[in-house]
């Protein structure tokens, strides 16, 4: 193999067939990899004679002929990610099933299986059955299985009604074949109007829920829907990040193509870049919450509802928000002027309470905008202005009483997916990380980039964000060019050599009039 020489364009394959009235198929995964910044490249299975309203052959081609592509794209165009949609006889299944274990043992690449077996009106697309091959070869090389509902009934042999059958299914999808599993849910409405897909990974079970989009173009959501997946984690998105963004992208499609006329049947699903907009990502169901019992959640008797809408900021920019760990810091740093503060002790001690009581006390006689990061009991029985909690904690604090008392609530957030989860509560603030590598905490697995940090801004302009991990003074021009309104840094202030010099720079570069606390 070859070196990879398109490096800064990620590699996609398509393994699908053709359909010649370019709604679907390879022509709608090689359309999506575009939109999304992947180079795509194609090996194709079938050339199906189709248009809008009919199949009229698959013309599957031999496994020599596959095989040939899939030879040659691998010399010289290996794969970041790779597709995997219609297989048209159990022969392809074997083939593409015995190339992927040759491939994966050079190198670990997500495989995203999209099962196409029978068209949406009911017609075989495939030259007789391969229900057997697919679950013991091909599946278990995938990362990654997205079957609409009737999919999932011919791969469990179940009969799926509901929720809970949805959920049952595709656990015994995973355990059959080790991949992850999404449910996509446009042929049953678990709730009108919403249109859900339940992601099952073998340790956690997601519903995304989209909104239903009224248009007769809807030719391709399936294949587009696993190419976008496809293609974003060939961009580096984790497997739920890739999930939101891919149910985004095709909703922006079937939003943006529900007028057009293209044939006399069910035109394609359109491609018209990133999704930006909110209103085209799903809902992250939260536990608690109301419609969860449509969803076959909050079976458990001690669940708590959920809270939404916590007290909110004076400004959407909060500029500069250092993170310190002690009292020192915090009463230097209100000295030199700074207003937005986070109390962070890891290694807390006898006199954790007493060092809250004196951080509390500095923050009402400076008007400090002060979070006390992790001890939300203690912020609250002290009187600070506000507590930051990380994903995990979202379950265990008791977020009713933080909501009550008054307190303002920062949540941390690491991708598209845990924005979304975290945002369903309102809180106060949201904290996007780590945007660069960091020695402060190991982020490693978490790092997001700029251009990531600038899309999820898009999607909630009006709501405050904050950027954290890794933020040198350098950084920060790039940083705030994202429309991100608050810039939270440990390391640039604590290791500085001469701190005062670096936070007059870094109020410089972040404090404007917005950012000041409104006068009590
Ligand atoms: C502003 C801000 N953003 C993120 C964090 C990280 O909080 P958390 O996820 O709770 O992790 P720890 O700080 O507890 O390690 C933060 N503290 N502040
Ligand atoms: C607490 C935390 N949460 C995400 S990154 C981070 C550390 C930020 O520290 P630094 O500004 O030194 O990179
Ligand atoms: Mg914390």
């Amino acid at each position: 193999m070859r070196d990879q020489i398109l490096t800064d364009t990620p590699i996609v394959w398509t393994i699908a067939g053709s359909d010649s009235g370019g709604g679907a198929g390879v022509q709608a995964d090689l359309l999506t990899f575009a939109d999304l910044g992947c180079h795509g490249c194609s090996a194709i299975t079938a050339n199906t004679a189709q248009n809008t309203v009919e199949v009229v052959a698959i013309n599957a081609v031999s496994t020599a002929v596959l095989d040939s592509q899939l030879q040659t794209l691998q010399r010289d165009l290996f794969p970041i990610a790779i597709k995997i949609g219609l297989l048209a006889n159990a022969e392809q299944v074997l083939a593409v099933a015995d190339f992927l274990r040759t491939l994966k043992g050079l190198k670990p690449v997500p495989v995203i299986y999209d099962p196409v077996a029978v068209a949406t009106s009911g017609s075989g697309l495939t030259e007789g059955d391969i229900t057997a091959e697919v679950k013991s070869h091909l599946i278990p090389q995938c990362d990654l299985v997205t079957p609409n509902l009737h999919e999932l009934e011919w791969l469990t042999q179940m009969k799926i009604g509901g929720a809970d059958s949805i959920l049952s299914a595709a656990r015994q999808l995973y355990i059959q074949g080790g991949a992850a599993v999404l449910v996509t849910g446009g042929h049953l409405q678990l709730r009108p109007g919403e249109v859900s897909d339940l992601l099952w990974d073998g340790y956690k079970a997601d519903w995304f829920i989209g909104r239903e989009v009224q248009s007769e173009n809807t030719h391709g959501t399936g294949c587009t829907l696993s190419s976008a997946i496809a293609a974003c984690r060939a961009l580096g998105y984790p497997l739920r990040d890739a999930c939101v963004v891919g149910k985004a992208y095709v909703q922006r499609g079937l939003r943006l193509a529900a007028n057009k006329h293209i044939g006399a049947g069910a035109g394609p699903v359109g491609h018209y870049g990133w999704p930006l907009e909110l209103a085209d990502f799903p809902e992250v169901l939260v536990p608690g919450e109301t419609r969860a019992q449509d969803y076959g959640l909050n079976t458990q008797d001690n669940m708590q509802p959920r809270v939404q809408g916590f007290a909110e900021m004076d400004s959407r920019k909060l500029g500069l928000y250092p993170v310190v760990d002690s009292v020192e810091w915090l009463q230097r740093l209100a000295d030199q002027g700074v207003r937005t503060l986070q109390l962070r002790i890891k290694d807390p001690g006898e006199g954790l309470r007493q060092q809250v009581e004196q951080a509390v006390a500095i923050g009402r006689s400076y008007n400090l905008r002060l979070f006390i990061n992790d001890y939300w009991q203690l912020a609250i029985e002290c009187g600070a202005y506000g507590v930051h909690l990380g994903q995990e904690d979202l379950q265990a604090a008791d977020l009713a009483a933080i909501q009550s008392s008054g307190l303002k609530l920062g949540i941390s957030t690491h991708g598209f997916y845990e924005l979304l989860l975290a945002y369903r509560y309102r809180p106060s603030y949201l904290a996007i990380g780590a945007i660069y590598a960091t020695n402060t905490k190991d982020m490693s697995e978490q790092l997001q980039g700029v251009q990531k940090l600038a899309r999820m801004v898009a999607l909630l302009p009006d709501h405050p964000l904050v950027a954290i991990g890794g933020i040198s003074l350098q950084r920060v021009p790039e940083v705030i060019a994202t429309g991100v309104g608050s810039v939270a840094v440990v390391s640039a202030i604590t290791k500085s050599v001469n701190y005062k010099r670096t936070l007059a720079e870094l109020k410089a570069l972040l404090e404007d009039k917005h950012a000041e606390v409104e006068p009590c």
